[in-house]
């Protein structure tokens, strides 16, 4: 076991994000102490029987006295509350890092309230399932994965060192950023593509020629993959959406002429579009395979539902409790 890199490290938001971290901090022995937050109190009680940290605590204020990192995991519209509410108790030389999906928005909410803006490292580590709550977490989850860091222009060099040397001992890759620069990509590699899963599972629910029926038994394959997506927890997506409004419009402003092109391509039997514009999406996914990166494919409910967020009907591709699961996304392993 490696030397802890803190005594006391405090998660506020003990959900999929906040209990993986838990997990893998207790596992390595990265503090000696993990103090456990979450306003939720069934959320509180789940991470205690779990056994995931040493203390809990329902006041921010009680969980980050004495600890030399505190972790945000809530919702990015939460970001706000947090900053406020442990603001009055931080330690001096405590340094404050967050998982929100968003980061402009996050470092807007929490930054005017944080006591000294040089120690806090906004994060956002690439990984995650479809799942939610204390029980979703698993240890390994961010093994292999980017975590993007997004220092604001008052972020101290050796705050930024010491929090990115967090990331690496949870077995994720650092990288960094401008929090405005992170919101753009993310908005095309990740958000979108859950916008448009949550459609297109809402639209086939709406179809009335189409039962809900023959939805679940027909859906063996790509639509597998959006119910999956589709299955994400909407607090946090609504959060997500609602926070990175102008990039994801912008993106979305692209795709929407791409997808008109593609429909006219297909009223006008035009073979030759469809077929070069597939040609050029398929070389896209071989690069990513010949890069190295590994792309699994889903599991489709194979295993059990654990979480709060698993769907009853069966069409829930659970990856909680897969920690040996190979991960789309996961960048080339050295
Ligand atoms: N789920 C993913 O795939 C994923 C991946 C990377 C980053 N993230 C980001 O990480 C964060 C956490 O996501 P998650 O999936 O763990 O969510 P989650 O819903 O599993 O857990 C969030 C927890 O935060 C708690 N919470 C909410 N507001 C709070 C407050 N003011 N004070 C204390 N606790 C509060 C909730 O009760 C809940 O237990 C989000 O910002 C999300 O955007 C999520
Ligand atoms: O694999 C999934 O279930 C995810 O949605 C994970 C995913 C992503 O889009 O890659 C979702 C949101 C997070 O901010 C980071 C990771």
């Amino acid at each position: 076991m490696a030397d802890p890199l803190f005594r006391r490290v405090a998660i506020i938001g003990i959900g999929l994000i906040g209990s993986s971290i838990a997990r893998k901090v207790m596992k390595e022995g990265l503090a000696e102490e993990i103090a456990i937050c979450d306003r939720g109190a069934a959320a509180l009680a789940e991470a205690r029987e779990l056994g995931l940290g040493h203390v809990y605590e329902e006041n921010p204020g009680d969980a980050v006295k004495g600890a030399g990192l505190v972790v945000s995991c809530v919702p990015v519209g939460a970001a706000g509350d947090v900053a406020v509410s442990i603001a009055p108790w931080l330690e001096p030389d405590a340094l404050v890092t967050d998982t929100g999906s968003v980061k402009a928005s996050v470092v807007r909410q929490m930054l005017p309230h944080l006591p000294d803006a040089s120690r806090f490292v906004p994060a956002h580590p690439v990984a995650g399932t479809e799942n939610s709550g204390p029980s979703a977490g698993f240890a390994d989850l961010f093994e292999n994965r980017w975590c993007i860091l997004t220092p604001t222009r008052e972020t101290d060099l050796r705050a930024l060192d010491r929090v990115s040397e967090f990331w690496r001992r949870l077995g994720a890759d650092v990288e960094t950023m401008t929090p405005e620069h992170h919101d753009l990509v993310l908005a095309i590699t990740s958000h979108l593509p859950h916008l448009i899963a949550y459609n297109i599972v809402g639209t086939a629910d709406d179809l009335e020629e189409v039962t809900q029926s023959e939805v679940i038994k027909f859906s063996a394959g790509g639509f597998r993959d959006f119910t999956r997506l589709a299955a994400s927890d909407p607090t946090m997506w609504r959060d997500v959406f609602l926070h990175n409004r102008e990039a994801v419009l912008e993106a979305l402003g692209r795709f929407s002429e791409d997808l008109a092109a593609l429909q006219r391509a297909i009223r006008w039997s035009d073979g030759t579009t469809l077929f070069d514009t597939f040609t050029r999406t398929r070389a896209i996914r071989r690069g990513i395979i010949d890069a190295g990166q590994e792309i699994a494919e889903p599991d489709f409910g194979r295993r059990a539902a654990t979480s709060k967020s698993a769907d009853a009907d069966g069409v829930d591709g659970d990856r909680g409790d897969a920690p040996e699961r190979k991960q789309a996304g996961a960048h080339p392993s050295r």
